[in-house]
């Protein structure tokens, strides 16, 4: 059963095309993870799914129906990326304020133990870190036993050991039966969580696939060097940019292509190979055509 789909969807923002043409299937039980560095139209997707905003074209589905409608979020958790808690309330007051909104919630302790917040239970909001407050607005997805949750950027600003057991809490959802849609820039974060992830670069999908596959596509390393010979064709290449007298090629396989330069006895000075960011990674792949 899909219980969250996007067909075709595309959003505007004015001239800004945050969303082109993106299509997604969520089924029940699964956990997926969207990658994308800053702007790639990560949490409008999410807000589109949850029915905070609509599409400019195409389609959105939650639980079957559209999102919008108060019906279909029934079953639906969110963690925004930014949230206001009420500073005055203390923890339990908020998680008590909430759960009332479901027919059937989680008791209140549980969800404190589950997200490790119990010692907090009588502390006003207010007066949280921000690492608790992101605890607390993370835990409130949950309040209300849903079947689907999305956490937009769950672990901003928690320290190992909060992200550590955050994610056991989301295993644990995971492993009772519960569908999980969360977004991170970070390929290891979803790694720790998900099997599936969906890459997301200017608004489009750039990969769909499995974690081990993503990463291979965005393992890309630099090799730069000098050369005043035009380049041959060469194997595995994802990039070329030229600048100031340097060449710089992007590649997933480095050694691969130094080998080939030196075989192809392309005459070159000071080469260098670095990894590239994950957002040069993902430029790359924006630039490139990748199958899908
Ligand atoms: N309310 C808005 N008004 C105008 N432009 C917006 C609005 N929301 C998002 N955008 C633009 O849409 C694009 C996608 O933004 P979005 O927040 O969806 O990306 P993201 O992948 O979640 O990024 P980040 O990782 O930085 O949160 C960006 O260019 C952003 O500036």
């Amino acid at each position: 059963m899909i219980l969250a789909r996007a067909a075709e969807v595309s959003r505007r923002y004015g001239d800004t095309l945050a969303l082109d043409r993106v299509s997604l299937d969520v089924a029940a039980g699964e956990l997926v993870g969207l990658l994308g560095p800053n702007g790639a139209g990560k949490s409008t997707l999410v807000n589109l799914l949850t029915g905070l905003r609509r599409p400019s074209s195409g389609r959105v589905e939650l639980c079957g129906g559209d999102p919008r409608r108060p019906a279909s979020r029934r079953t639906l958790g969110v963690t925004p990326q930014e949230t206001g808690l009420p500073a005055s309330l203390r923890v339990g007051e908020v998680v008590d304020f909430v759960r009332a909104h479901y027919a059937d919630p989680i008791s209140r302790d549980e969800l404190l133990d589950r997200f490790g917040l119990t010692d907090l239970v009588r502390r006003q909001t207010g007066g949280l870190s921000g690492g608790q407050k992101r605890r607390v607005a993370v835990a409130l997805a949950f309040a209300g036993r849903p079947e689907i949750v999305f956490l937009d950027e769950p672990t901003t600003g928690l320290d190992v050991e909060a992200r550590h057991a955050l994610w056991e809490a989301v295993r644990a959802f995971h492993a009772d039966g519960g569908t999980v849609v969360l977004t991170s820039h970070y390929l290891e974060e979803i790694e720790a969580l998900a099997r599936r992830v969906v890459v997301i670069g200017g608004g489009r999908v750039l990969a769909d696939d499995t974690v081990e596959a993503v990463r291979g596509l965005v393992a890309v390393r630099r090799v730069s060097l000098t050369t005043t010979a035009p380049l041959p064709e060469l194997a595995g290449l994802v990039g070329v940019e030229h600048d100031g007298g340097r060449t710089h090629l992007l590649t997933g396989d480095a050694d691969g292509l130094v080998r080939e330069l030196v075989t192809r006895e392309v005459p070159f000075t000071d080469l260098e190979v670095r990894p590239t960011s994950l957002e040069e990674a993902f430029l790359s792949l924006t630039r490139t055509p990748i199958a899908a």
